[in-house]
C-alpha cells in the first residue's frame, strides 16, 4: 500500500510543527524519518496513525484521503509502534500481543490468529515471555511486545516512532533487518543514522518541520548534510560488506563547539 504525505502541515502554539511535508512511500518500501530533536518526526507520524488531525494537507493511503476513511477501517491497514508504551493493566505479554488482532476480529481467536500471535512473538523474541505480566518487563522487553502487537495486526502500513529505543544492539539489528522486504510499507523515525542507512531504502530528513533532504542513504548522508542539519562533523565510509554509508563522528570537534 502506498503512503503519501501531501503537504502535511501541523500548527500548534503559533508554530508550524510540520511544515508542508510531502513524502511518497511506495508499497513495501522502508523509509526512515530522521532529524534533530523537535524537528517534527513524531508529530508527522501521529498524523499517519491518526492520533493527530493535520491542520493542512493530507495523509493518503493508495491515493485515498485517510481523513475520509472510517477509523475502524484504517486500523486494519495501519499499525503503529509509538513512544507512549505505558500500560497500567496487569495483562500478560500474550494478551497484549493478541490485542493487535482487535481491528480484524469478529469472534474468538481461531487457529490462524493463534499462529499469527505465535509468529509475531517469535519474530520479536518475546515468545519466552508469553505468560509474564507486562508490568514486570524491562524497557526493551516491553518495547518488543508492542512491536509484536503491531506485527500481529498484519498491517499494510507500519509506522514506528524510535522503535530501537531501549533495544540492545542484537534486537535493534534484528528488528530493522526484519522490516526490510517483510511486506508492509514502513515509515520509521530513527535517530541512529547508521542503522537507518543500513536498513532503509530511503532516508527523509526533517528540519524545523520541513523536509530538507530525501533519497537513497548514500545520497542523503553526506558530511555536509550531517554538519548542516545536526551540527556535527562526520566522515562517511562505505560499510565494508554492504557498501551502505556509515558515519564516523568527529567527537573532539563536537566538544569544542
Ligand atoms: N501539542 C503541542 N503543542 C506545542 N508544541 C508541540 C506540541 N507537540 C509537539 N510540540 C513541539 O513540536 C516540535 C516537534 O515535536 P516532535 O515530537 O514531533 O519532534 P521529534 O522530531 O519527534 O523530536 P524527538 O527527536 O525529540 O523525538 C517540538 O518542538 C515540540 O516541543
Amino acid at each position: 500500500m502506498r503512503l503519501t504525505l501531501d503537504s502535511l502541515t501541523v500548527r500548534a502554539a503559533g508554530r508550524r510543527l510540520v511544515d508542508e511535508l510531502s513524502l511518497d512511500v511506495a508499497s513495501g518500501e522502508v523509509v526512515a524519518l530522521a532529524g534533530p530533536n523537535g524537528s517534527g518526526k513524531s508529530t508527522a507520524l501521529r498524523c499517519v496513525y491518526r492520533a493527530l488531525r493535520p491542520s493542512g494537507g493530507a495523509v493518503l493511503l493508495d491515493g485515498a484521503d485517510l481523513a475520509a476513511i472510517p477509523v475502524h477501517q484504517s486500523a486494519r491497514s495501519v499499525a503503529a509502534v509509538t513512544q507512549q508504551n505505558t500500560v497500567e493493566l496487569d495483562f500478560t505479554v500474550e494478551e497484549i500481543v493478541a490485542l493487535g488482532r482487535f481491528p480484524h476480529r469478529s469472534g474468538a481467536p481461531g487457529e490462524r490468529e493463534r499462529r499469527l500471535i505465535a509468529d509475531a512473538m517469535e519474530r520479536t523474541d518475546t515468545a519466552r515471555l508469553a505468560a509474564r505480566s507486562v508490568l514486570t518487563l524491562s524497557g526493551g522487553e516491553r518495547q518488543r511486545v508492542f512491536i509484536a502487537r503491531a506485527l500481529v495486526q498484519e498491517p499494510r502500513v507500519l509506522v514506528l516512532d524510535e522503535p530501537t529505543n531501549h533495544l540492545d544492539v542484537r534486537h535493534a539489528v534484528a528488528l530493522l533487518s526484519d522490516l526490510r522486504g517483510a511486506g508492509p510499507t514502513v515509515l520509521v523515525a530513527l535517530h541512529d543514522l547508521n542503522l537507518a542507512a543500513a536498513a532503509c531504502d530511503r532516508i527523509a530528513v526533517l528540519r524545523d518541520g520541513a523536509l530538507t533532504a530525501s533519497g537513497a542513504p548514500k545520497d542523503v548522508l553526506t558530511p555536509e548534510l550531517v554538519r548542516e542539519v545536526f551540527g556535527v562533523g562526520a566522515h562517511v565510509v562505505p560499510h565494508p560488506a554492504t557498501g551502505a554509508p556509515q558515519l564516523l563522528y568527529d567527537l573532539d570537534e563536537g566538544t569544542r563547539t
